[in-house]
């Protein structure tokens, strides 16, 4: 086992971030993805049509357990057994919202942890009230890209307002991120050329992935049940294991390029890409770094 994760089964706050190289970076990213595949933690999916196949097929990829299980006379029974819940309200429906809410509070409730995908949060009134209810019982991590984390940290700052425009700078999303987690307790992570993930205090950037990537729907939402993955194997230290997800899920974009025609075909190399990920790609290929 590696120094690094070592300090950082000590908890979250243990390790000094500031003091880690890039192959340190890179190594404890393998080891926490070595961790997911040992364990094969039970990632329960609440997410929109558009996404279950890429996110389940990806959690599998990364040696997870994907279950995309979202009726409500379910919850009771299935949740407490899963090791982390991602909700997702990307095809939002009325009869979805009390499922979620049920989940979030189970997860809550049995010390599990869930994470919040909020897309396109700030189309609708509807999403916005949805995502805000969510908020309240307490997500680890909330994903969005810079439009979705720059609306909901506005409307959380005055409830009921209808968020922001929707073209962004990446420094303005991370403020918001950092903001967001402030108010809301949760690691708060946006997605983008450079993913940013704070705590509220602390930013690490992830710089992995391909721009291609944006060309396949569902990406986003895809990491964020692999965020939830990561999570589960490390929740004490959930803004390292956020970051991690975001690279190797990067990296597994930048290999899987190398052999893509083109979106579709990326689609698939990606995932076969994850499956065969090994320490010496991950260290050295792994690029993160600390922001603050
Ligand atoms: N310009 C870029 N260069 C490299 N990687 C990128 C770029 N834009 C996005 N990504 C990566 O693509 C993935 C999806 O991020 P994105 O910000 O597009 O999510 P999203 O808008 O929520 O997607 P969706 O709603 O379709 O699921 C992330 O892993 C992110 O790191
Ligand atoms: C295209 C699309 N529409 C609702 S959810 C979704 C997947 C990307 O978020
Ligand atoms: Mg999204």
């Amino acid at each position: 086992m590696a120094q690094a994760e070592e300090s950082a089964s000590d908890g979250a706050g243990a390790v000094a971030l500031d003091a880690l190289s890039p192959a340190q970076w890179g190594q404890r990213a393998w080891d926490l993805l070595e961790k997911v595949r040992a364990r094969a933690p039970l990632v329960q999916c609440i997410t929109n049509f558009v996404s279950m196949d890429l996110m389940a097929n990806t959690l599998l990829a990364a040696g997870a357990s994907p279950a995309m299980v979202h009726s409500l006379h379910e919850i009771d029974d299935f949740t407490p057994q899963a090791d982390a819940l991602c909700v997702n309200i990307g095809t939002l429906s009325d009869g979805w919202v009390p499922s979620m809410r049920a989940a979030a509070a189970a997860a809550f409730r049995a010390g599990r942890p869930w994470v919040l995908d909020p897309v396109a949060v700030s189309a609708s009134e509807f999403r916005m009230e949805a995502c805000l209810g969510l908020m309240a019982l307490r997500p680890t991590v909330i994903r969005g890209n810079p439009s979705e984390i720059i609306a909901l940290s506005s409307a959380s700052r005055v409830q009921g307002s209808k968020g922001a425009d929707s073209s962004h700078e990446s420094l303005d999303a991370v403020e918001s991120a950092k903001s967001l987690a402030q108010r809301s307790g949760a690691i708060v992570a946006v997605s983008g050329a450079t993913d940013f993930i704070t705590n509220g205090q602390q930013v690490i950037a992830a710089h992995n992935g391909v721009a291609m990537m944006q060309k396949i729907t569902a990406t986003g939402c895809t990491v964020t049940a692999l965020i939830a993955a990561f999570v589960a194997v490390e929740p004490s230290a959930a803004l390292e294991a956020t970051a991690y997800a975001l690279s190797i899920f990067g990296l597994a974009g930048e290999l899987g390029f190398k052999m893509a025609k083109g979106p579709a075909s990326l689609r698939m190399h990606m995932i076969d890409s994850l499956h065969s990920l090994h320490e010496q790609i991950v260290v050295s290929g792994a690029n993160i770094s600390l922001v603050s």
